[in-house]
């Protein structure tokens, strides 16, 4: 059988995310690149369409279906593939990493997206994505001093550790001031080594610029 293809670009956060839980839950995948800056965004051509009518990454293509939007793409292997389980048994930690998955998912990454920081301007992007970042990580800091373990929630990596390494990572490439969010350091720090984290970082994957800025 054919193994699922991951459309992917190798900074994207939101494919990032996708890439770390199809390697903790030791998915076999082929990466099919789509450059978000070559000759305006392939995402935006009208083959790739056809696959996301978003024109975003990632999709992926899986079980006969074609599927988008990371966070509902971790739910379906979540469901399809329950070896190491990603979201926790009790039904109060559960709501905790889909509150922290909610909050970098829907309350900071889509308001540094590319697209909207084309629309800010690059004067002021810098500015902006920072705002939204920290605000944001205030949040997340805060639901973590109470649920973290080693992990986000618990001891045991879930959907929100998934979504927090690509988040900080955004943050450094924007010069956010990390200091005042220790565990969100601890966490990321943490997980640096991990394997399926480490082979889903942009700089190992194959679209990734030899010479990779703000690594
Ligand atoms: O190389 C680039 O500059 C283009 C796009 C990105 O980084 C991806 C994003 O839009 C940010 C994100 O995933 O949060």
């Amino acid at each position: 059988m054919n193994h699922p293809i991951l459309y992917s670009y190798w900074r994207s956060s939101c494919s990032w995310r996708v890439r770390i839980a199809m390697n903790l839950k030791e998915i076999p995948y082929d990466i099919k690149p789509i450059s978000l800056i070559k000759s305006g965004g392939e995402q935006h051509c009208n083959e790739y369409r056809e696959v996301n009518p978003m024109e975003q990454v990632p999709a992926l293509q899986i079980d006969g279906h074609t599927l988008i939007e990371s966070v509902a793409i971790m739910h379906y292997l979540e469901e399809t593939r329950p070896q190491r389980p990603l979201l926790p048994q009790d039904v109060h930690k559960r709501a905790k990493v889909r509150e922290i998955v909610e909050i970098i998912c829907s309350g900071i990454q889509p308001l540094q997206n590319l697209i909207v920081l084309i629309h800010v301007g690059e004067e002021k992007k810098k500015e902006w994505a920072q705002h939204w970042i920290t605000r944001g990580f205030r949040a997340v800091e805060k639901a973590l001093s109470t649920s973290a373990g080693k992990y986000c929630v618990g001891d045991e990596i879930s959907m929100a550790d998934c979504c927090l390494v690509p988040q900080v990572f955004n943050a450094r490439r924007f010069h956010v001031d990390l200091r005042p969010y220790p565990i969100i350091l601890r966490i990321d720090r943490e997980l640096e080594s991990n394997p399926a984290f480490r082979a889903a970082h942009p700089s190992n994957q194959p679209d990734c610029p030899p010479e990779l800025p703000n690594k």
